[in-house]
């Protein structure tokens, strides 16, 4: 931290600077004046004329109530004046591209010395681009924007398409095809679902839940219907714009009558009289990124069912922000049409098949959502364990408490059973047709997001109550649990909610039992 050319001072001389009008502290080696800070210090004047602080060494003591980003921040920084004579940095803040050391930080085929039977040099090569992706652009972006509420920065979404990152979130296909992948490191026709698995758990790192689903999550569910129903011509016209993140495009399903319910859906679409153009009319809620869409993936009520239209923003459509319990970055809306036209030929599958055009959109949704769950919850395993080792209560770490430590056990256990479960399915998505996956995976899949939001509610609770007050403070040490647990519900309800998807599940596997079986 510190650098080489500053002025070495003996611990000795810092202990004699300690009084108000002229105080030093020690914090990792790094000798700080804080003489004119100290009336200004968020903490208080007293925390830091104490006789045990004033003068001394405050490493502990510091590190027991701020993250360590607070030293990197500029305003800070500038504090320290030298470095104590013959010492180095013991600690190290974690810096662009690193892998944690901390145990069970990372997914097992990350950390050292542990084997994966599914990943390759080329997933490997491909995790270490995005994490220094993440790190460099996105969390930076991802910090300001959930402080302004904007959606993420242009030139982010020019940056990832740049790298076809939008691309790549689609998952493996077609659309791949001719185009040069995070700079060439892999090629379109190896690109498969881990591939896609490690790009979305690196970007989830950036640890802003709004944040990541105005990374354009709309197109990862909005665009998947285009491209596998759309028309070439309809293809042709809209998605390269929007795989280069110069026109937007979200999903807008549910309803305020229905949610999971998509049969109760009541927007309608009928047609012009001559027959060219759909008439849409009714409204859509919670439909992220809505606010700044251009395009629309609609689901109507049509004469003969329920039909998928892409609808284009224009005369009749309107979008308004909704106050969620996360930031507005992700651009939540609420959408009216009102006597909006479509062209006939922006159908999406058949007509009146719309309920096959979102179904197998679903299982790729649902994936993808497992994806992020798993790593996240992981990164508060991540907090929980450092704090408890950092954090003294009555003397000794928190760790050093039994019932912490059952805790940590089973936040622990779940980051673990997810993560595997996950690469397991990921391993049948990726030797699985389209069509096969949607027969044997979407009971799997259902389960799996049930099963991960469900730990990822009990790590988020257990999180809190390690971090007590901090873990309901948005500033501060417990800042990440803060927010986990005021935006883990998303991941419970977007998708599907748990019970309707546990349910499911149990549904495709009784549809599978043999008739000829008996106890
Ligand atoms: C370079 C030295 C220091 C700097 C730049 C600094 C800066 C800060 C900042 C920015 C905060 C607000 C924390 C947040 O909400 O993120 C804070 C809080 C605090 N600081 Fe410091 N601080 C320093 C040293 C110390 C030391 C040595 C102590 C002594 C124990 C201390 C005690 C506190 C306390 C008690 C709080 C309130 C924590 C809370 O609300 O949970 N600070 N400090």
């Amino acid at each position: 931290m510190a650098s080489k050319s500053l002025k070495t001072f003996t611990r000795e001389e810092v202990a004699k600077h300690n009084k108000q009008d002229d105080l030093w502290i020690i914090i990792d080696a790094n000798v700080y004046d804080l003489t004119r800070f100290a009336a200004m210090h968020p903490g208080g004047l007293a925390a830091l004329i104490d006789e045990e602080i004033a003068g001394q060494d405050a490493t502990d003591q510091f590190f027991a109530l701020h993250r360590f980003e607070v030293l990197l921040k500029p305003q800070y920084k500038r504090l320290t004046i030298g470095i104590i004579e013959g010492e180095e940095n013991a600690l190290h803040p974690p810096t662009i591209g690193d892998i944690s050391k901390i145990p069970y930080a990372e997914p097992t085929w990350l950390s050292e010395g542990y084997y994966s039977p599914y990943y390759t040099e080329n997933h490997r090569e491909l995790q270490k681009a995005v994490r220094r992706f993440t790190d460099e652009y996105l969390r930076p972006d991802a910090q300001a924007r959930e402080e302004d509420g904007k959606r993420p920065d242009q030139k982010v979404f020019d940056k990832m398409a740049e790298l076809e990152l939008h691309a790549m979130r689609m998952g493996p296909g077609k659309h791949l095809k001719g185009r040069t992948l995070m700079g060439g490191i892999v090629k379109p026709e190896e690109f498969d679902y881990f591939h896609e698995l490690v790009i979305m758990q690196e970007m989830v790192r950036c640890g802003a839940r709004g944040y990541g689903d105005g990374l354009l999550g709309g197109k990862v569910i909005g665009l998947p219907p285009v491209l596998n129903f759309g028309s070439e011509e309809l293809k042709a016209r809209v998605v390269p714009d929007i795989l280069a993140a110069k026109k937007f495009i979200c999903l807008a399903i549910s309803e305020a009558h229905a949610g999971s319910d998509v049969m109760g859906l009541q927007t309608t679409a009928v047609k012009s009289e001559d027959g060219t153009e759909w008439i849409i009319n009714g409204s859509k809620k919670w439909i992220t990124n809505g606010t700044f869409a251009d395009y629309f993936t609609v689901g109507c009520k049509t004469e003969d069912g329920f039909t998928v239209i892409l609808v284009e923003r224009g005369p009749g459509v309107e979008t308004r922000q909704i106050k969620t319990s996360y930031s507005t970055t992700a651009g939540t809306a609420f959408i009216t049409f009102d006597n909006v036209r479509a062209p006939v030929g922006n159908t999406l599958g058949e007509e009146g098949g719309g309920i096959f055009v979102m179904l197998s959109n679903f299982n790729h949704e649902r994936w993808v959502m497992c994806c992020a769950s798993a790593r996240a919850q992981r990164g508060i395993v991540e907090e929980c364990l450092k704090w408890t080792t950092q954090r003294k209560a009555f003397g000794k770490p928190l760790n050093s408490l039994a019932t912490i430590r059952a805790k940590l056990a089973a936040m622990i256990q779940r980051a673990e059973s997810v993560q595997n479960w996950l690469e397991s399915i990921t391993y049948q998505m990726c030797n699985m047709s389209y069509k096969q996956q949607a027969g044997k995976l979407a009971g799997q899949i259902a389960f799996l997001k049930s099963y991960s939001t469900s730990c990822a509610q009990e790590t988020a609770r257990d999180a809190v109550q390690i971090f007590g007050g901090r873990g309901i403070t948005k500033t501060g040490m417990g800042s990440l649990i803060e927010h986990y647990h005021r935006t883990i519900p998303f991941d419970a309800i977007l998708g599907g909610s748990e019970d309707v998807l546990s349910d499911l599940g149990v549904r495709q596997a009784m549809r599978s039992m043999p008739k000829d079986a008996r106890l």
